[in-house]
């Protein structure tokens, strides 16, 4: 055992000797709570990505070796804490206006808040455990790199709100959702609707709350921003140089802007419910006006836009069970001309054992997430191809494709019309 912490402790000094080389090497300061965080993320070659991730994976390691059985179950048990002062934080909107480098007090905070001066210093002095806010004298709260990405980032900040408003409580509540309704696939079984006392399922009840649908539009950008994805890598295996894409559930458009700007004799139509295209009209960039339009289309009623040569849906499969996702295939078919593809950007979750298990847990734990959401699922490959299979003979499963770096895969059908006819049936 002591061999194996020892090996993980060599594992990230090297790891970690090979991202501060670079860093150093590229002028860029080494990470750390009291700077001025950089605007954007630093991109990383692959082999430097590879060992701070190596690094990161270690250390989890060791720390849940080094905290022994009993230390790691408390660690786990304790972890709510982590979320409930980033509610607190995200709720309150504290620090929200101070400016890096700049001093305020428990006091100020409280006042602005409308708080108890005595709980909003316990709670902060809980936050400042976690590297969110410091106080370098008593009394006086400035910021940390993190507490400040969070307030001078309205994306993250959404995206904050989302998980600990909107996902939180669920999670509470999904043990007693699984016991109640087991195998459930219905959105209205959800340990959401029991967490929320909803009788429409999440999106629905944001339609008609603008506040909620911004947060959870721009939560979407910041998940976008953040995970590697690349909508260029959508498009590389197609030859011809114009066509349409259909971007179902694309929001406010953050992939067809994208993609638009790659492909520009392309057109992209952006579909979403009618508050948030309503969203997307007002913010679309001039470059891509005549490129990119969008449409209010609920999808799960047939398909408008007829052949089209890409139905593209990113992370829309993973907010809904098999039952419903047959259903948004099979509202394309009336629409689908031969050879059209379907483009799904989702999770597949790797065969158990395929990555590591920090990198499972983040894949698992979305899993969860979704079923506590609508009862809806993240899938394997096999999850995927039966998908296809179930909706429709039509539809020729082409595979998954994963790009280096990027959390989502790229998840392929391509219609086939004859399929009915060949077979004879
Ligand atoms: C998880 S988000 C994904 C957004 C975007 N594709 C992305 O990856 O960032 C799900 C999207 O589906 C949209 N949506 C939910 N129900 C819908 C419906 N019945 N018809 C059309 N869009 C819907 C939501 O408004 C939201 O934009």
């Amino acid at each position: 055992m002591s061999l194996e912490i020892e090996q993980l402790a060599n594992a990230i000094a090297s790891n970690v000797a090979i991202y501060k080389q670079h860093l150093s090497s590229h002028g860029i300061p080494a990470p750390s709570h009291s700077e001025l965080p950089p605007e954007g993320p630093i991109t990383l070659p692959p082999n430097v990505e590879n060992a701070r991730q190596a690094a990161l994976e270690a250390s989890h390691e060791l720390h849940d070796l080094l905290s022994g059985s009993v230390g790691h179950i408390m660690n786990a048990a304790q972890r709510s804490t982590r979320i409930m002062v980033l509610h607190f934080i995200h709720t309150y909107k504290i620090g929200y206006n101070l400016k890096w480098g700049s001093r305020t007090t428990f006091n100020d905070i409280a006042d602005l808040a409308n708080l108890d001066v005595d709980d909003t210093k316990r709670m902060l002095r809980l936050a400042m455990t976690e590297h969110l806010f410091t106080e370098p004298e008593n009394g006086i709260v400035m910021h940390t790199a993190a507490s400040y990405e969070l307030a001078r980032n309205h994306l993250l900040s959404a995206w904050v709100g989302i998980t600990t408003q909107e996902n939180w409580s669920p999670m509470l509540r999904i043990t007693e959702a699984m016991g109640k309704y087991p195998g459930s696939e219905e959105p209205l079984e959800s340990a959401y609707v029991l967490a929320h006392g909803v009788k429409e399922d999440a999106f629905k009840v944001w339609e008609k709350d603008p506040a909620r649908i911004t947060q959870f539009s721009n939560a979407m950008a910041f998940l976008h921003a953040g995970s590697g994805f690349q909508p260029a890598e959508a498009l590389s295996g197609f030859a011809q140089d114009t066509g349409v894409f259909v971007d179902v559930g694309g929001s406010k458009g953050h992939v067809s802007i994208q993609l638009a700007r790659t492909y520009p004799k392309w057109k992209f139509i952006v579909q979403d419910s009618k508050q948030t295209v309503q969203l997307a009209r007002e913010e679309i960039p001039d470059d891509v006006r005549e490129q990119v339009s969008f449409q209010v289309h609920d999808f799960w009623t047939e398909q408008p836009v007829k052949d089209a040569d890409v139905y593209f849906f990113k992370t829309i499969f993973h907010d809904w069970s098999d039952k419903y996702s047959i259903k948004l295939l099979r509202a394309l078919i009336p629409s689908l001309k031969q050879g059209a593809k379907v483009i799904i950007a989702d999770v597949c979750i790797p065969p158990k054992g395929a990555v590591s298990q920090y990198k499972e847990q983040w894949m698992r734990g979305l899993d969860i997430v979704m079923k506590c959401f609508t009862n809806a699922r993240e899938r394997d490959y096999d999850g995927w191809a039966s998908l296809f299979e179930k909706a429709d003979a039509r539809f020729r499963f082409l595979g998954v494709r994963t790009p280096l770096g990027s959390k989502a895969s790229f998840i392929e059908a391509e219609w086939n019309s004859h399929v009915g006819i060949i077979n004879g049936n």
